[in-house]
């Protein structure tokens, strides 16, 4: 493995953790006045009320462009059906383990959700679609959506999104204080039961420090896109995908493992190029690129490497082996034979197979979620989906006496093993009234 390029962060400034803290600290304190505090300090916004009524719901769609409507409802549609296939894939079921023993499973939605909808530096509208629609989707009864002012006004687009994806109640309200508002309730604010959505490296801490008070989807904080190429890859397309998620903010990992020493360095000159070419979100994807940006060649000198049952595909396998140990957010395949990272790859947010689909397609159009986890947390997680907002709830029933009597028997044994006289004696009195046991106790 060789660099060709090598990321080169900043020592951090911030104590993104401590300021978190101090916020939901005083937010528990102080309900909706430190809401308001921070608001102000932070987004320069304090209407009358955070809380977006019917008439300035209706106000927003009604500003918006048809085109963009009639997009969002396409997208919506999308997100819909692909959402409602993975809501088909999970059943409830009853099994009879044993004779007259029946074990069951049902999964409920959660009553009341939270969805960030980020808007800091771009109002992320299709974050509505992902989070909003997703929990619809599910079941969830009602849907509490936070987005942040843009420049001291409402994003239309993005309420349009909310409204059209179902949100019950909607409030221009951003960072921190939306999520601690949501997750601890205030005077204004029901506090919600799950916080689904991404944002910043704020929000995401913010929803760290919560969970365990509320359920969190996952840790979906700044974006990341990790790029697998061979030799038939364009660098031209690879350098304008990198890119295509620099731009989110300067802590963007974007990251090439190419099997193809050429296709890295092209990638590298064309990066420059690109942005040198009125490309409006160059200083921020330069910012990223610099800190950030890695071009990793997985070389041929490794004789083991070559020497695998799978014959040319040696080399690529091992740049798939190198982009799991990254477990980046988004990971595009642009290589001879993608469908082999399906079986290759285990650990990413989401998959990008082949030069026809894109990162952009995802986070925009085509219908997978783009809630998807960062720093690593793919190793443990997946992105969001609609089982996220559904709770896997078991119940279980005993319909013969006898089946009764001898897990009593089992039961009794099993926990004195544990020292659980307790529990113990709950056994006895079934084995007692079933099968005629003496009661020692
Ligand atoms: N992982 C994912 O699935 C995913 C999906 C979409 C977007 N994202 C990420 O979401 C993020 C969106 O970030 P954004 O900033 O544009 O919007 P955001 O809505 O996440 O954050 C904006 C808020 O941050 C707060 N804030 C800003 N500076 C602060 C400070 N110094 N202290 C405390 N709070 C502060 C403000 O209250 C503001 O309302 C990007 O990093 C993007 O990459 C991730
Ligand atoms: N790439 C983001 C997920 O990290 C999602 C997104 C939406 N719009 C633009 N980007
Ligand atoms: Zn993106």
């Amino acid at each position: 493995m060789k660099y060709l390029k090598r990321s080169a962060p900043p020592a951090t400034a911030v104590d993104v953790s401590a300021i978190v803290h101090g916020v939901i600290a005083d937010i528990r304190k102080n309900g909706d006045a430190a809401v308001r505090r921070y608001s102000d300090k932070f987004d320069q916004w304090s209407p009358a009320s955070f809380r977006l009524s019917r008439a300035e719901i209706d106000a927003a769609i009604a500003a918006c462009p048809a085109q963009t409507i009639e997009d969002i409802k396409t997208v919506q549609r999308n997100v819909r059906l692909f959402a409602e296939q993975q809501r088909e894939s999970i059943t409830d079921f009853e099994y009879e383990i044993q004779p007259g023993v029946f074990l069951g499973q049902r999964n409920l939605p959660i009553q009341r959700v939270g969805a960030y909808i980020p808007g800091g530096r771009y109002p992320l509208l299709a974050s509505a679609h992902m989070t909003i629609l997703t929990a619809k989707t599910a079941g969830v009864p009602h849907v509490v959506g936070c987005t942040p002012p843009m420049a001291g006004d409402i994003p239309n687009a993005t309420v349009a999104a909310m409204a059209l994806a179902g949100a019950d109640e909607i409030y221009l309200l951003g960072g921190v204080q939306a999520i601690a508002a949501m997750a601890l309730g205030t005077e204004s604010m029901a506090k919600v039961d799950f916080l689904a959505g991404p944002g910043n490296a704020f929000v995401a801490e913010a929803k760290r420090q919560l969970f365990g008070e509320v359920g969190i989807d996952l840790f979906a904080g700044p974006t990341e896109i990790l790029i697998v190429a061979d030799e038939t890859a364009d660098p031209f397309t690879v350098a304008t995908d990198l890119l295509s998620q620099a731009e989110h903010g300067p802590d963007t990992p974007a990251v090439l493992i190419t099997t193809s020493p050429s296709v890295g360095r092209e990638t590298i000159c064309r990066v420059q190029e690109l942005l040198q070419r009125d490309l409006s979100t160059a200083e921020l994807s330069q910012t990223s690129w610099e800190r950030f940006g890695e071009v990793v060649v997985v070389e041929n000198d490794d004789k083991d490497v070559l020497d695998t049952d799978d014959g040319n595909h040696g080399l690529v396998d091992a740049a798939y082996a190198v982009a799991d140990t990254y477990a980046s957010e988004h990971v595009q395949i642009l290589t001879a034979d993608p469908r082999r990272a399906l079986a290759k790859m285990t650990a990413y947010g989401a998959l990008f197979l082949g030069a026809r689909t894109c990162v952009s397609y995802g986070d925009k159009v085509i219908g997978t979620n783009h809630v998807l986890p960062t720093k690593k947390a793919a190793r443990y997680t997946g992105g969001l989906w609609v089982g996220k907002f559904l709770r896997t709830l078991t119940y279980q029933e005993v319909r013969d006496d006898r089946a009764s009597g001898e897990l009593g028997r089992l039961c009794g044994r099993a926990a004195r093993v544990e020292k659980f006289e307790g529990h113990a004696r709950s056994g006895d009195i079934r084995a007692h009234k079933y099968l005629g046991d003496e009661l020692g106790w």
